[in-house]
């Protein structure tokens, strides 16, 4: 049976229970997977100069979108760019961004009422859902536009998410190539993000500059942060890597996120329930509005959030994640970890493996990794899952569909953690 990479790196994980690390091959290059928590701590805390960068070579001249991406980007160029990106989710421009993602969350909700006109029960695929929702976010958030994205299944962002998104043969390759081997990947000039979404995002940035001059609009937004850095003005190239950037990590690892967080959901009715309860609450004691410092201390809402071990980029971490040395019942989900003093409990030290220069961090539950090369989009990521819920359990009822196949397995031909056959959900309008 073919394996995911994930399934592979948890597999080796779990063979060497008592070894502090494990010696691997990625293909013809010898690795080190490490395993043991103190280990890996010292090794992020002291040698971060010496393991700072990612196993990833992107040619920017090929695909300037990813190849220029924090992500991939290293030195003193990781550097910069970190800082560049990480300065767009500022605390003011979060807030402002609140009221945009909330906006997505009522579209979602319209939308799952209209496609229940005709049936009670709304049967969707849960990533495909949640795709329709972070690719509008990435639209109005990055762009300022209205990206139709429930509306119309050929609007612009939801071409390019398919774009981006496709799992099929070429694209597990292309990924294996990046991820894997990227000396070839690099010498083959692979490029993550096609030169036609690059084409679709451009055209849109030009027409959002010119839609703004035109009518003297100016916002405090990301879109206007984005054109200006220290002093120096941006031309459309340089935008056109911070909304890429934006699109690509916004989108495809969020999307799978929250999939696995419905499917969660849908199979632990007494969780969904408690969750609906403390909604109710909250609307009830807010009169049907949705405050964004209240929204902040809505604390079971917060927990079911950050219990979702799906890491959608790195097995290893899922791997310490599902250990039981770390986790008592791993497997069992339980938003009570994450809240309160149960949160301390949590041991820290951990890694990430991207092949044998791994970026390491400190922690054994880290889903938006560690250190400081850990995810810049984290409370922008929070913020949607949680307003995806929210918006959804407020009115409706998750239940599993059962063409969804379970146990999940993964998509062997997908670096992120995807569910290979889909999480399949139905939806039904609430009981009051
Ligand atoms: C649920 C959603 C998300 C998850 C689970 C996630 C997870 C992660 C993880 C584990 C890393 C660390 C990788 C490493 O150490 O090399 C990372 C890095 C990163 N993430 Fe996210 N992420 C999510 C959403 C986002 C969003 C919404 C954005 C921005 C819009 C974003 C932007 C980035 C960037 C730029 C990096 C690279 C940071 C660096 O190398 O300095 N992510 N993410």
């Amino acid at each position: 049976m073919r394996k995911s990479l994930n399934d592979i790196y948890e597999n080796i994980y779990r063979t060497f229970p008592d070894y502090p690390y494990v010696g691997v091959y990625i293909v013809n290059r010898p690795g080190l997977l490490i395993r043991d928590p103190e280990l890996i701590k010292s090794v992020i805390q002291q040698n971060f100069s010496h393991f700072h960068n990612n196993d990833l070579l992107v040619d920017e001249n090929v695909d300037p979108i990813f190849g220029k991406n924090p992500f991939v980007s290293r030195d003193e160029l990781w550097k910069q760019r970190r800082a560049i990106h990480t300065r767009q989710f500022s605390s003011g421009k979060l807030k402002y961004m609140f009221n945009l993602v909330l906006q997505g969350g009522d579209r979602l909700t319209r939308y799952v009422m209209s496609e229940m006109k005709a049936n009670p029960k709304f049967t969707t695929e849960a990533n495909d859902l949640a795709s329709k929702y972070t690719l509008y976010n990435v639209g109005a958030c990055a762009l300022g536009i209205d990206p139709m994205t429930f509306e119309d299944d050929n609007a612009e962002m939801r071409v390019m998410g398919r774009d981006v998104m496709e799992t099929n043969f070429y694209s597990a390759i292309k990924q294996f190539l990046i991820f894997i081997l990227p000396n070839l990947g690099n010498f083959l000039s692979i490029s993550i993000v096609p030169p036609k979404v690059k084409q679709r995002l451009t055209r849109l940035i030009n027409e959002q500059l010119k839609y703004r001059e035109q009518h003297k609009i100016v916002r405090n937004d990301f879109f206007e942060s984005i054109q200006e850095y220290k002093g120096e003005r941006f031309g459309v190239e340089e935008m056109l890597v911070q909304v890429g950037g934006f699109f690509v990590d916004g989108f495809v690892t969020s999307s799978a996120a929250f999939s696995f967080i419905l499917y969660e959901l849908a199979v632990n009715l007494d969780i969904q329930q408690r969750l609906a309860e403390e909604i109710d609450e909250f609307l009830a004691k807010h009169k049907g509005e949705v405050p964004y410092e209240a929204f902040q201390s809505l604390s079971y809402l917060n927990g079911v959030f950050l219990v979702e071990v799906g890491t959608p980029i790195v097995v290893p971490i899922m791997a310490l994640h599902y250990d039981e040395k770390y986790f008592p019942d791993p497997a069992r989900f339980d938003p009570e970890r994450h809240i309160g003093e149960n949160k301390a409990s949590i041991t820290k030290g951990t890694f990430m493996p991207f092949g044998n220069k791994a970026s390491i961090t400190k922690g054994t539950f880290m889903p938006f990794g560690d250190g400081p090369r850990s995810c810049i989009g984290e409370r922008f990521a929070l913020l949607q899952g949680k307003m995806l819920l929210f918006k959804l359990l407020s009115q409706f009822e998750i239940r599993l569909n059962p063409k969804t196949k379970v146990p999940l397995t993964f998509n062997p031909q997908s670096i992120i953690l995807v569910a290979e056959e889909g999480i399949w959900v139905d939806i039904h309008k609430r009981d009051k």
